[in-house]
């Protein structure tokens, strides 16, 4: 006996299917998409910009440095661990002959994101482009949380990224400076997602205060726009959200293009959103996935696992079917 599961629980049909014939050699979905990873966009797309960065000392932060600074950007990337930032400013720097400073900044304190920027300007200025890539996360059943589990995650991202956003923002309206600032948030900012609720809440909360200030600070010259990653393998985030490997077989199984992201894509994007190529948009919410959002969402997805012998029986069934 056979029943086709839909993602609500309920079984669509249930009847006898023959056996479903073994496939051998069918190509995975990634084997369709391959990631491309160099830089997209032309050499010195960034010449003479500055790009301030927070988290930009690991995982997808490195990465979005990492290609601004090979498209010719000035870098500054600022967070907790002074060491970590430090180490891959070095490295990116030394890749592309571009200086990468290294500043570091708690987020979640106002005071120290003001100092953090006091010293970026007698570093190198304002900043043309602003990425709020920073965030803390953990899966935790939300009966187990403590208000201290939820201040840790909140004031990172929904905090943290206000404090950063109000702070250069106030300083280019006062230099009359334009600028794009992106963040970074995630798939479930939109659908919300049980076992991270704080990281939830905060990321919509970005969202939200991201489309508000593309509509209000259009008048300055700042654009806002976010991008919404699917799972991209780094360390930061799998050891936090699936610890012991074993959820990442299900996620890849249900993404359409049959794979993870790569940071490098997602850097390849964010420099487009942060460059003059995209100085028409603003206010928009990208998400950059793989589609790993619609294949969870739609009701009917899960027919994907009927063979083609079962849809001929499924057909006749239906065809047979007389009124209503
Ligand atoms: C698999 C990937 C698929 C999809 C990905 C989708 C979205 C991804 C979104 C992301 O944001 S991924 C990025 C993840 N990166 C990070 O989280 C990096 C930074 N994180 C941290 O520094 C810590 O994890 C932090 C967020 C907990 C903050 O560190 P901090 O030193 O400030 O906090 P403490 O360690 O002092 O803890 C504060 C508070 O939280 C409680 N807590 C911490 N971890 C857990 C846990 N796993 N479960 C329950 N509670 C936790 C801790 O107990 C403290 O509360 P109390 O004082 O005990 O009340
Ligand atoms: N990887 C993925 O699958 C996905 C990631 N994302 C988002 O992408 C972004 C990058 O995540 P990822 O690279 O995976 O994870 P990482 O853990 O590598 O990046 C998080 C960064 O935030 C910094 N950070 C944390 N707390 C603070 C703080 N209080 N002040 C300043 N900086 C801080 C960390 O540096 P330090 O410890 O030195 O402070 C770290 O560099 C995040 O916004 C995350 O939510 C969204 C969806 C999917």
């Amino acid at each position: 006996m056979a029943a086709v599961m839909l993602s609500s629980g309920r079984k669509l049909l249930q009847t006898r299917f023959p056996r479903p014939p073994v496939r051998s050699g069918s190509a995975r979905p990634s084997g369709f998409f391959a990631p491309s990873e160099g830089a997209m966009l032309p050499a010195g797309s960034f010449r003479d910009r500055l790009a301030f960065i927070t988290g930009g000392g690991t995982g997808l932060g490195r990465a979005m440095t990492m290609v601004l600074s090979q498209l010719g950007a000035r870098c500054v990337i600022a967070s907790r661990k002074l060491d970590v930032l430090q180490e891959t400013a070095g490295e990116i720097s030394s890749q592309t002959g571009n200086q990468v400073h290294a500043l570091q900044c708690d987020v979640r304190d106002p005071q120290a994101v003001a100092r953090c920027v006091d010293q970026m300007v007698a570093l190198s200025g304002l900043p043309d482009v602003i990425i709020n890539n920073a965030a803390g996360n953990f899966i935790c059943p939300t009966e187990r949380l403590t208000p201290n589990g939820w201040r840790s995650v909140t004031d990172i991202v929904l905090n943290g990224t206000a404090f950063v956003t109000l702070e250069l923002g106030k300083r280019l309206i006062q230099a009359q400076k334009g600028a794009s600032f992106l963040a970074i948030t995630t798939i479930y900012a939109e659908s919300g997602s049980g076992f991270v609720v704080p990281s939830a809440a905060a990321k919509a909360g970005v969202e939200a205060l991201y489309k508000s200030l593309a509509a209000e600070w259009g008048r300055y010259g700042h654009r806002f726009n976010i991008i919404q990653p699917g799972p991209i393998r780094t360390k930061g985030a799998f050891s936090r959200l699936d610890p012991t490997g074993t959820f990442e077989k299900s996620m890849i199984d249900r993404i359409p293009t049959g794979r993870l992201g790569k940071p490098a894509e997602l850097a390849n994007l964010a420099a487009y959103l942060s460059s003059d190529f995209a100085s028409w948009m603003s206010g928009a919410v990208i998400r950059f996935d793989g589609g790993e959002y619609v294949s969870m969402a739609g009701e009917f997805n899960e027919l994907r696992k009927v063979t083609p012998d079962q849809w001929k029986m499924l057909e006749a069934m239906i065809k047979g079917t007389k009124g209503s």
